[in-house]
């Protein structure tokens, strides 16, 4: 006979992970790229962004904010689940989370990813992020069942949404209306772009869902003529990632006589440091140079309905209710103990071999 299924006992909110001080921020780099080919002249680089801040990411912080207000939100709604926080790369580092976890007795824990998105960082590396931890933690390691790509939620594109008009409405008003609404992600090797998602939808599933989240969130702001880009790429010259960049799609507007950008970094959750390096010092400067006005959406993690967002996610799996959604591109990132949430969801990008 099947054991019954244990309830639902805890959430863990699993993110990247960044530096808290100008010690960590080696170390943390080390993290995010060993193995991955990342050349050191760029890691120089990315050290310096970080060093900038005082070697401070605000990512930590910002997770810790999101989970306060979620457990005050729980609390309001009667959902009796304690909250864990857990990084891929850096401290709290989710091995010891989830061996904490065990020591508090959780027995079947959700797991909410700070990314929307399928593809292999934003969801496949997640689901091995948790099969490296329970691993970690032995064969009492509670059960981790991570929630889905939330990419076209509507509470995620309303709030993204407002956060436009909120950005446009600080433009000058003589070039608010013709300003061109820009949205961005992270970029990722096109060969891992191309891996994700079913075949029979031809792969491409992050960039699929990023293109369909942006131009869901244009329309709800009554502005569909957008354009999507990426930015900071890492890795070798030599290897193609997603393009255009950020900085070189500013001097592309600016040679068609664009003199007014909305930035809109749909990509993340919240302003973390490739937001407010890449995006509000590169991107910035670069406007400032074309005497162009810039301005950049809030991330969508700290408006009410983000909160709301992730309570429903949880109630979908405790309700066994249908996923709520705007979208058409394929929804995956379910996955039990770091099972791949798809057979044809994420796989891993081949790898450059040394
Ligand atoms: C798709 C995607 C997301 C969005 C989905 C999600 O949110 O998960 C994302 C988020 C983030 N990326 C971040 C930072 C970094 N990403 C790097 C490197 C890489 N990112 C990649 C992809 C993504 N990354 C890839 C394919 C690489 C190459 C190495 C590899 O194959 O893994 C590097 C190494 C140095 C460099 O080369 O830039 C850093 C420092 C931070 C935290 C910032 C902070 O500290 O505040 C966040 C939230
Ligand atoms: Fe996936």
């Amino acid at each position: 006979m099947t054991p019954t299924p244990e309830p639902y006992d805890a959430l863990l909110v699993l993110s990247f992970g960044g530096p808290e001080g100008p010690d960590d921020v080696r170390p943390f780099l080390e993290n995010v790229t060993r193995g991955r080919g990342v050349p050191p002249e760029r890691l120089d680089e990315v050290a310096e962004h970080y060093l900038h801040f005082g070697g401070v990411s605000p990512i930590n912080a910002l997770n810790r904010d999101l989970i306060a207000r979620l457990e005050k939100d729980f609390a309001a709604a009667g959902l009796d689940l304690p909250i864990y926080f857990g990084n891929r790369n850096w401290h709290p580092m989710i091995e010891d989370t989830v061996a904490a976890m065990r020591g508090d007795g959780v027995r079947n824990a959700l797991v909410f990813p700070t990314s929307a998105w399928g593809g292999y960082s934003g969801c496949r590396q997640y689901h091995e992020d948790i099969a490296r931890a329970r691993a970690a933690v032995g064969d009492d390691a509670p059960a981790l069942t991570k929630l889905r790509h939330f990419y076209d939620h509507p509470l995620f594109l309303t709030a993204v949404a407002d956060a436009v008009a909120a950005a446009r409405a600080q433009l000058p008003a003589d070039r608010r209306d013709a300003a061109r609404l820009v949205f961005t992600a992270h970029s990722v090797p096109t060969a891992a772009d191309a891996t994700g998602g079913p075949p029979d939808r031809g792969g491409h599933l992050y960039s699929r869902q990023v293109a369909e989240a942006a131009r869901l969130v244009a329309a709800a702001t009554g502005t569909p003529d957008h354009d999507l880009v990426w930015q900071s790429r890492s890795g070798p010259p030599q290897v193609p990632w997603l393009e255009p960049d950020i900085v070189d799609h500013l001097d592309a507007l600016h040679a068609r006589g664009v003199d007014a950008v909305v930035v809109v970094p749909v990509g993340f959750v919240s302003d973390h440091l490739e937001v407010v390096w890449d995006l509000d010092t590169e991107a910035r400067d670069r406007a400032a140079e074309l005497g162009m006005a810039f301005v950049r959406a809030a991330t969508a993690g700290t408006d009410p309905r983000f909160v709301q967002m992730v309570r429903e996610l949880v109630r979908e799996r405790l309700d066994g209710a249908a996923p709520v959604r705007r979208g058409t591109e394929p929804l995956l990132g379910v996955g039990c103990n770091g099972e791949l949430c798809a057979p044809e969801c994420c796989r891993p990008p081949a790898r450059p071999r040394r």
